[in-house]
């Protein structure tokens, strides 16, 4: 068993096998190695790598295989986390979304070097555009350091089928941006179904948010480009 494996079942109670952690661990060499001419992320070495990108990416895994069946997108996935370690593990259609082109096509390639080519597609778009493209054709989404909670659901809405599942990753929200997201529930069409605490090995403190698609929006959704993460939804 390798430090990664060691980690995930030792701190989160997840099992990866061996050939699993070949791939993970050869999908981090290939960011680093992409990472020498592109920034596609500020952790340079295997040790952060391995527990701030896949240790990190992989505490969401319980979450995504406890969505229905069906598509999941990783939404601006920058470097392919946490939406390339999810694809190893649970081998569904994978979708990685960035507004960057030079990112997507870097990822396009890492995929296709991990053998990951047939389950691995790439947007290179914003996301309130995929929203109109493939609206309602989502069963989980995740997002990991992109926006605001609220952001998130609200560009995440028009996406998920009713019952798909929205998995965010956050360090702490703060006690605004928490109430905020839990006033716009109805509004998005959103619930809340699970909220988990815990540390990293590295003793760092996350959250993951599980929302629920429950329901139509009340706002017509997307809204324009930008607004979501400039000008959030607030409660009324
Ligand atoms: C801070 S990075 C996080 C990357 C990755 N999820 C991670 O945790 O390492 C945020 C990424 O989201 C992308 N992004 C931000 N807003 C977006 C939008 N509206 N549509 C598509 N991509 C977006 C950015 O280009 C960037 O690559």
């Amino acid at each position: 068993m390798g430090r990664l494996a060691d980690i995930m079942t030792q701190c989160h109670g997840i099992d990866i096998d061996e050939a699993q952690e070949r791939l993970l661990m050869d999908d981090l060499h290939a960011i680093m190695k992409v990472n020498e001419t592109m920034n596609l992320t500020r952790i340079l070495s295997e040790e952060g790598g391995i527990v701030l990108h896949l240790e990190d990416s992989l505490t969401g895994l319980p979450f995504v295989e406890d969505a229905p069946e069906g598509a999941y997108a990783d939404l601006g996935t920058g470097g392919g986390f946490p939406g390339m370690p999810m694809c190893v593990m649970t081998g569904r259609q994978t979708l990685l979304v960035d507004s960057v082109q030079k990112k997507v096509r870097a990822l396009e390639g890492v995929a296709s070097q991990l053998g990951l080519g047939d389950k691995v597609d790439v947007y290179a778009g914003r996301i309130e555009d995929l929203g109109r493209e493939r609206a309602g054709e989502f069963s989980v989404l995740t997002a990991r350091a992109l926006s605001a909670l609220g952001s998130l659901m609200e560009l995440a809405s028009p996406l998920l089928k009713r019952g798909g599942r929205l998995v965010c990753y956050k360090a702490q929200p703060s006690e605004e941006e928490l109430s905020c997201a839990l006033g716009i529930q109805d509004m998005v069409g959103l619930t809340l179904k699970e909220r988990r605490d815990f540390s990293l090995s590295d003793g760092s403190t996350r959250c993951i948010f599980v929302f629920e698609k429950t329901g139509k929006p009340r706002v017509k959704l997307p809204r324009r480009v930008g607004l979501a993460q400039k000008d959030p939804l607030r409660p009324r």
